[in-house]
């Protein structure tokens, strides 16, 4: 039987420990996709207790808890740190196969030196090492980004953001991670939504445009997108729950944008008409600057009423949506590839029946002298677990060039998140080692650490250009 969660964890066979140890382990990371806060790092946020550090704003592990019956007061209410740390850690034994399992004693062993196996017994000695390695110092958010070997942070901001932390980091000479925004307009798009005038009010603020019109809308965007870039923005990030294709002209986008503007509700149709043209004007621009867009597709989000009243977005109360992407995505990766203007692109479905349709369809849109300019992005969010994450793998090789995978991104909101770097780093190794050993990919352990490395750190570097 083989240990729990030793240095060969998950690496099921000898080709497989070879390229992990000799190759990914001490890779450096590139998080081109995360939730943290810029303000965090730029304050290097430091921690009293592992719930603060181990636990706030991670809605994985609350969605553990709550399944394990702990009550709201325990995971975001005002119960005591120490309570909610031990109701995590009775829950954490019924998460057998879940990737929290792995993650947490990833997160223990990797950051704090903790191989104890988490449960209700031993829980009361951690809490007790791990608060005074806290109060020791070093854990600050700068202090975990530099121990995880992060070269390059993408965070996700709103177009009305004045990214006043990523200017002061850009300014900031001794701390050596690169800080970049990500622009994600979903507020600008999503026109049935509540707090859409308040929103488009705020962005003719702080563009110091007009925005009395869709011409005035396009152009106070464009020059956020530019704002953006000046400040070292790659990459924007789209959340499109179910994906919108119909065609508009101009004309007739303005008056849907003007009667969201009036605050009319519009139908779906004219909905999807507005968002097609505005996502098409903003791929064009992304193109022009050479971003990556990505499209994150198929979640159906906030799904308890009464939790969002409560808690907001992004709390945990979301699943998989399950609307048809494929002829949608076409058009819309179309109607950009016309004219030469479809920029790298990133596509995640949260959807995993999807893989291969993803796979397939990217293949449709690749070219222009670009490697791997159309990607099948990482296992997303519920996907991001052994299982989902070889399914994503072997969907993309089936089809296309797993080679050419610009691989993992934290998707997080927690700065202990990065050992998931080293989950798929084993995962890929293990992967890769099979096909290997099974007599279907020639050992040639110079060409494997090279697609190891690629797909590791050199694919992704190149891809952004960071
Ligand atoms: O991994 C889960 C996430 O952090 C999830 O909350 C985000 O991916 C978010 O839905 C988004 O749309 O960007």
């Amino acid at each position: 039987m083989k240990k729990f969660m030793d240095e060969n964890f998950l690496l099921t066979n000898e080709t497989a420990r070879s390229l992990y140890h000799d190759v990914a382990k001490d890779l450096p990371i590139i998080d081109y996709h995360c939730h943290l806060s810029p303000q965090e790092i730029y304050e290097n946020k430091s921690y009293r207790t592992i719930t603060e550090v181990w636990l706030y704003g991670d809605h994985y592990k609350w969605r553990v808890m709550r399944a394990n019956g702990v009550d709201e007061r325990c995971v975001t209410g005002d119960a005591s740190d120490y309570d909610k740390f031990m109701a995590y850690a009775r829950a954490l034994p019924s998460a057998i196969g879940n990737p929290l399992y792995h993650w947490s004693h990833l997160e223990l062993q990797r950051y704090f030196g903790i191989t104890d196996i988490i449960n209700e017994k031993n829980a009361p000695a951690i809490w007790e090492n791990v608060n005074a390695q806290l109060a020791e110092g070093g854990f600050g958010a700068r202090d975990l980004i530099t121990k995880s070997k992060v070269k390059v942070i993408c965070t996700t901001d709103d177009p009305t953001d004045s990214l006043e932390y990523h200017l002061k980091l850009k300014e900031d000479a001794s701390f050596e991670t690169k800080v970049l925004p990500s622009f994600r307009p979903d507020k600008g798009l999503e026109l049935n939504r509540e707090g859409f005038t308040a929103w488009v009010e705020k962005l003719s603020q702080v563009s110091g445009q007009a925005v009395d019109s869709y011409d005035g809308f396009l152009s106070a965007l464009e020059a956020r997108v530019r704002f953006f870039h000046e400040v070292g923005g790659r990459v924007s990030d789209h959340a499109l729950d179910y994906v919108p294709y119909a065609e508009a002209t101009k004309e007739e986008a303005a008056a849907i944008f003007q009667k969201a503007l009036n605050g009319q509700k519009v139908s779906h149709e004219d909905e999807m008409k507005y968002k097609t043209y505005t996502l098409v004007f903003l791929g064009k621009l992304y193109a022009e600057l050479g971003w990556a867009m990505q499209y994150h597709m198929n979640a159906s989000r906030n799904n308890n009423p009464r939790m969002f009243e409560k808690l907001g977005p992004d709390t945990g109360f979301d699943s998989m949506n399950d609307s048809a992407i494929s002829i949608p995505l076409c058009r819309l990766l179309a109607a950009l590839e016309q004219d030469n203007h479809l920029p790298k692109t990133i596509l995640y479905s949260l959807n995993p029946t999807q893989n291969h349709t993803i796979a397939a369809l990217v293949g449709s849109f690749q070219g222009g002298g670009i490697p791997g300019k159309i990607q099948f992005g990482s296992a997303w969010w519920f996907n991001d677990t052994k299982e989902g994450m070889i399914a994503q793998m072997k969907a993309l090789a089936d089809i296309g060039l797993l080679g050419r995978f610009v691989g993992m991104l934290t998707d997080s909101r927690s700065f202990l998140s990065y050992t998931r770097h080293e989950y798929f780093r084993r995962i890929l190794c293990s992967l890769i080692g099979e096909w290997v050993e099974n007599g279907e990919f020639p050992d040639d352990r110079e060409l494997l650490g090279r697609i190891v490395q690629d797909i590791s750190y050199d694919n992704a570097k190149a891809y952004f250009g960071f």
